[in-house]
C-alpha cells in the first residue's frame, strides 16, 4: 500500500500543492516553518481523518480562506483508492473514498493503516497517563473496528455513573438499581476492552524490546510495562468494592479510564532520568514496534511518516534507523529535515528509491 499522489487545496500554509510521491523513500527538506511538517499532518487526515496535532478542524484551514480539501489516490491490493478530505467553516467534515461519503468515520480508521513519529510524542513519556491510553487505544483501533465503538460505550456509561454519583450526592437519594444498571455497562465493556488491551501488550512489549536493543546498540536496559486495577481484580467486583469511595469523591474511581504504560530506564522513570536521546529513542522503538504490530495483523507494510527524526539522535542510531530502511523493512517511507545535504548525505549509500521534495513558504518543489 502506498501514496501515489497527493494534492492540497488551502491547507495549513499551502494555498495549492500536487505531489507526484515515491513507493520508497520521500524526504522534504526545508527552513523552519516551510511546511515539512504540515505535509505529513495531511497525509495523517487521509489515513485517519484528522491531525496528529490539533483537534480543531478548521484551524486547518489556511487563514483568510474559508474550506480546505485534500485528496490523495492510493495503491492498495491492486487497486486505487481515492481518499478526499474536505473541511468548511462551520460545517461538518466531508470524508469520501471513491467519491463516495463514509457514514461513520470510524469505517476508514484502519484502510490505510498509518504510524507518526515526531517530536510532539515526547508527550507520550513526560504527560498524564491519557497520552498513553491514547497512544494503546490509536494502535488497537487501527486493527480492530469494534475497539472504537466499545470505548465510546465505556465512556458513555462512565459520563452516565460519574453523573449519577453526583445526583445522590447533591440530593441525597440513593439509587441503589440505576447504579446497578450502569455498573453492568461499564463492567461488560471495560473488561472487553481490558482483555484487548491486556493481549495486544503482551506482544507488543516483547516486539517493543527488541527494537529498543537494536536502535540503543544494547546501550541501556529500558522496560515498559502495562498497568491497570484489572490485572488483579475482576471489573465488577472492583466497582462494587469503590462505591463508598466513589460516592464521596462523586466520581469513578476504578476502570480502564484508569490504565496506564510505565516506562523505565535502569529501573527508574524514564520521565525524569532519561536524557533526551534516550526518550527519544525509546518513542522511535515504541512507534516501530507499532509498525510492526500494524503490519502483523494487516498483512501489508504501514506508511511511515518522520518528522524531524534526526535531531537528538546520535549519528549511530541514526546509522541504525537507516538501515532498517535500506534492508526494506518498511514500505512507504515520509521524513522530513531542515537540511537538504543531510538528506542527501544519508541516503547517498542505501539501495533505496528516494524522492527529495524542496519545501519553501508552502511549496513543494520536487527535486529528482
Ligand atoms: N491554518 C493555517 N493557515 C496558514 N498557515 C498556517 C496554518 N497553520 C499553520 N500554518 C503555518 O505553517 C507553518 C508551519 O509549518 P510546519 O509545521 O509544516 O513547518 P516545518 O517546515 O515542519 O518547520 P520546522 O522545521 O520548524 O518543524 C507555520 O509558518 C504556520 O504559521
Amino acid at each position: 500500500m502506498y501514496l501515489q499522489q497527493l494534492s492540497l487545496i488551502n491547507f495549513k500554509n499551502y494555498t495549492q500543492a500536487e505531489l507526484t510521491l515515491s513507493e520508497g523513500v520521500n524526504a522534504f527538506a526545508g527552513n523552519n516553518g516551510a511546511g515539512k511538517t504540515n505535509l505529513l499532518d495531511a497525509i495523517h487526515y487521509l489515513a485517519l481523518c484528522k491531525s496528529y496535532f490539533n483537534p480543531a478542524d478548521s484551524q486547518q484551514i489556511k487563514q483568510g480562506t474559508d474550506f480546505f480539501i485534500i485528496t490523495g489516490t492510493f495503491e492498495r491490493d491492486g487497486r486505487q483508492e481515492n481518499i478526499a478530505c474536505s473541511v468548511k467553516r462551520n460545517q461538518k467534515k466531508q470524508f469520501k473514498r471513491n467519491k463516495k461519503d463514509y457514514t461513520r468515520l470510524a469505517d476508514h480508521i484502519g484502510l490505510l493503516p498509518l504510524v507518526m513519529i515526531s517530536p510532539y510524542d515526547i508527550s507520550i513519556i513526560i504527560e498524564g497517563s491519557e497520552e498513553r491510553r491514547k497512544f494503546i487505544d490509536n494502535v488497537i483501533s487501527q486493527t480492530d473496528n469494534h475497539y472504537l465503538d466499545e470505548l465510546i460505550n465505556y465512556n458513555k456509561a462512565l459520563i452516565n455513573r460519574n453523573a449519577l454519583l453526583k445526583r445522590i450526592a447533591d440530593t441525597g437519594r440513593y439509587d441503589p438499581t440505576l447504579l446497578e444498571v450502569f455498573d453492568e455497562q461499564l463492567a461488560a465493556s471495560g473488561s472487553r476492552i481490558f482483555e484487548k488491551r491486556r493481549a495486544f501488550m503482551e506482544s507488543f512489549v516483547e516486539v517493543f524490546n527488541k527494537h529498543y536493543e537494536f536502535i540503543s546498540g544494547n546501550a541501556e536496559q529500558v522496560s515498559l510495562v502495562y498497568e491497570s486495577q484489572l490485572l488483579n481484580e475482576d471489573f465488577a467486583a472492583l466497582l462494587k468494592k469503590t462505591v463508598e469511595k466513589d460516592r464521596v469523591l462523586e466520581r469513578t474511581t476504578a476502570g480502564i479510564h484508569k490504565d496506564d504504560l510505565h516506562f523505565s530506564i535502569h529501573g527508574m522513570p524514564m520521565k525524569k532520568f532519561g536524557s533526551q536521546g534516550q526518550q527519544k529513542s525509546f518513542l522511535i522503538a515504541l512507534k516501530l514496534a507499532q509498525y510492526s504490530y500494524l503490519y502483523q495483523q494487516k498483512k501489508f507494510k504501514p506508511l511511515l511518516l518522520l518528522d524531524d527524526i534526526f535531531d537528538k539522535l546520535d549519528d549511530s542510531r541514526v546509522i541504525k534507523l537507516m538501515q532498517m530502511v535500506s534492508n526494506h523493512d518498511f514500505g512507504q517511507v515520509f521524513i522530513t529535515d531542515t537540511s537538504m545535504a543531510r538528506v542527501e548525505n544519508i541516503f547517498k549509500d542505501i539501495a533505496v528509491d528516494v524522492k527529495l521534495f524542496y519545501i519553501k513558504e508552502g511549496e513543494a518543489d520536487a527535486q529528482n
